[in-house]
């Protein structure tokens, strides 16, 4: 019997319904009684959340709540914007979002040979046992014990900054002179092992390009493939996550071999992967160590420097000259005799540099939409019941923008951490929150602080004599890369003019005496 068009027109859209709601089906059902944004089949909102997910989710805070549910493809995800409601579910319960969700760009295809990293493992006896060991190789006095590598490090990079801008003639794009600071000192205390080379150099490179890479196959608003499993038939994207993973294995087996061997002829350096693989008593499997190490060298690679680059964009503009003036002012009265490069290294006893900390923490929120997090029990918020198993978003750009917390908050004014109020509890959500928050914020902090005593004290920092070097001074628009986990931030340029070269090379000599066994 031949089929009639008829029959066949609506067989189609039979089949077509079915397919639809075969792919249009979510991991978690439509929760009751919270907000949610009008979306398409199968795509949800991500049309709509488009490149740019923090600014468009804060636009609709505005009109639907705080909190609202979105559908990413076929994940529910439950979004907080607002400080407020970020303590609320995440500070409030911290055990009911301890976990994290997987997903298979970075699960199954980039992370198959290193393992997952802390930050994207879910929560197990396993993730347990690293995450204790990062945050006991990462606490106060653990950090302090640190010290001597951040004199060493920050000062190299000052050193070579001094050189390259030729007596203040060069403007300088001080991107990479940051990113080396940040990857030798986490380099240097996982594996005791630094980068000699200058800015140019090709380990340098590979690394800060790779980690770059897998950050953007780690982000959430860059993988429809993760949400849209249909999109998985393309290889494109699988080959470039392999290829990835390739080039990440190569260096990171290279430097755990050269550790292992160092470990073996007794010319070890002290360092963290050092004392695990040396304690007899140390519970980490080899695929644990491992993880370790992968999250050294990441956690710190474009987080430290994306805040510190963009500090330096804010303080060397001309907004940024009274605050770069008030910060040296503070510096001089608490160290009259200008010893604030070494004793930055024993205390921290600049409240206005401790608040400038906080406020490019705060202004420049480098991780926009945080490292997601799923529930592991039903959470009520508002009367809504969000079941077990569902992925939140914390919005930590329009938290940290939200101006029923902070006054102006696009303006930059580290004095509001000066003052309790907005600088009392949480000082803002750029390291997250909760049981997840950053291990890495003691180590992060002490870096910031020592690298902006020191260039404070050595420069005034002063626009490109170029006006098409000058940075943007926006956190959502100064990134290169929309879509990356991490604020990429543009390039741009900066004038540095030493304010005493004499003094300066003394501090850098000293330093170079108290490191020199290092
Ligand atoms: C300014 C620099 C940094 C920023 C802004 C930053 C930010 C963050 C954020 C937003 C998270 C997710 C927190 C959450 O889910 O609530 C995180 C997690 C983490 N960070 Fe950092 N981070 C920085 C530096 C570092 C450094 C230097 C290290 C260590 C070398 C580090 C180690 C970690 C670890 C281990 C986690 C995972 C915690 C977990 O999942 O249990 N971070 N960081």
């Amino acid at each position: 019997m031949a089929l009639t068009p008829q029959t066949i027109a609506i067989a189609t859209v039979v089949v077509v319904y079915f397919l639809v709601r075969y792919f249009n089906r979510t991991d978690v059902p439509k929760i009751k009684g919270l907000p949610e944004i009008p979306g398409v089949p199968i795509f949800g909102n991500l049309l709509q959340l488009g490149n740019k997910h923090a600014t468009v989710a804060a636009q609709w805070a505005k009109k639907y709540g705080p909190v609202f549910q979105v559908r990413m493809g076929n994940r529910r995800v439950v979004f907080a914007n607002s400080f407020d409601s970020v303590r609320q579910l995440w500070i409030k319960d911290p055990s009911a979002l301890i976990s994290r969700p997987t997903f298979h760009t970075f699960h199954s295809v980039v992370s198959t040979s290193q393992g997952f990293t802390i930050g994207t493992s879910p929560w197990d006896e396993s993730c347990k046992r690293r995450r204790k060991a990062a945050a006991t190789a990462l606490n106060r006095p653990a950090v302090q014990s640190y010290m001597p590598i951040i004199d060493l490090e920050s000062t190299a990079s000052i050193r070579e900054l001094l050189k390259d801008n030729k007596g203040g003639s060069v403007d300088i794009n001080p991107i990479a002179y940051f990113q080396r600071f940040a990857l030798n000192t986490s380099l240097m205390l996982n594996y005791g092992f630094r980068i000699e080379g200058n800015v140019d150099d090709a380990l340098l490179r590979e690394i800060c390009d790779v980690e770059r890479g897998v950050s953007n196959f780690r982000s959430t608003s860059n993988n429809w493939q993760d949400y849209i499993p249909l999109l998985r038939i393309f290889p494109k994207m699988n080959r470039e996550a392999q290829d990835f993973r390739v080039r990440r294995d190569k260096y990171l087996t290279f430097l755990l071999d050269m550790l292992k061997e160092r470990i073996a002829q007794g010319t070890d350096k002290p360092c963290i992967t050092g004392n695990i693989l040396k304690d007899p008593e140390a519970k980490l499997n080899e695929a644990e160590v491992k993880s370790i190490c992968l999250t050294m060298v990441s956690a710190g690679l474009d987080t430290v420097p994306g805040n510190l680059i963009m500090g330096i964009a804010y303080l060397a503009s001309p907004d940024g000259q009274r605050i770069q003036q008030r910060a040296y002012e503070a510096i001089m009265s608490a160290y009259p005799n200008g010893d604030a490069w070494e004793r930055c290294l024993v205390e921290e006893n600049v409240p206005y540099v401790t608040a400038l900390v906080k406020e490019t923490l705060r202004f420049w929120t480098v991780i926009p939409i945080c490292l997601p997090r799923v529930s592991t029990k039903e959470i009520v918020y508002n009367g809504a019941r969000i079941p077990a198993g569902t992925t939140f978003f914390m919005n930590a750009y329009a938290a940290d923008y939200d101006d029923s917390h902070f006054n102006n908050p696009y303006r930059f004014i580290p004095e509001r951490y000066l003052d309790q109020g907005e600088g009392s509890g949480t000082a803002h959500y750029a390291y997250g929150a909760g049981s997840r928050m950053c291990a890495g914020s003691h180590l992060a902090n002490r870096e910031l602080y020592t690298a902006y005593i020191r260039l404070i004290t050595a420069f005034t920092m002063h626009p490109a004599r170029d006006p098409a070097d000058a940075p943007i001074l926006d956190a959502i628009e100064c990134n290169a890369i929309p879509t990356a986990l991490t604020t990429e931030p543009k390039p741009f340029k900066v004038g540095f003019k030493v304010r005493d070269l004499e003094k300066l090379e003394r501090w850098i000599k000293e330093t170079d005496e108290r490191t020199r066994g290092l």
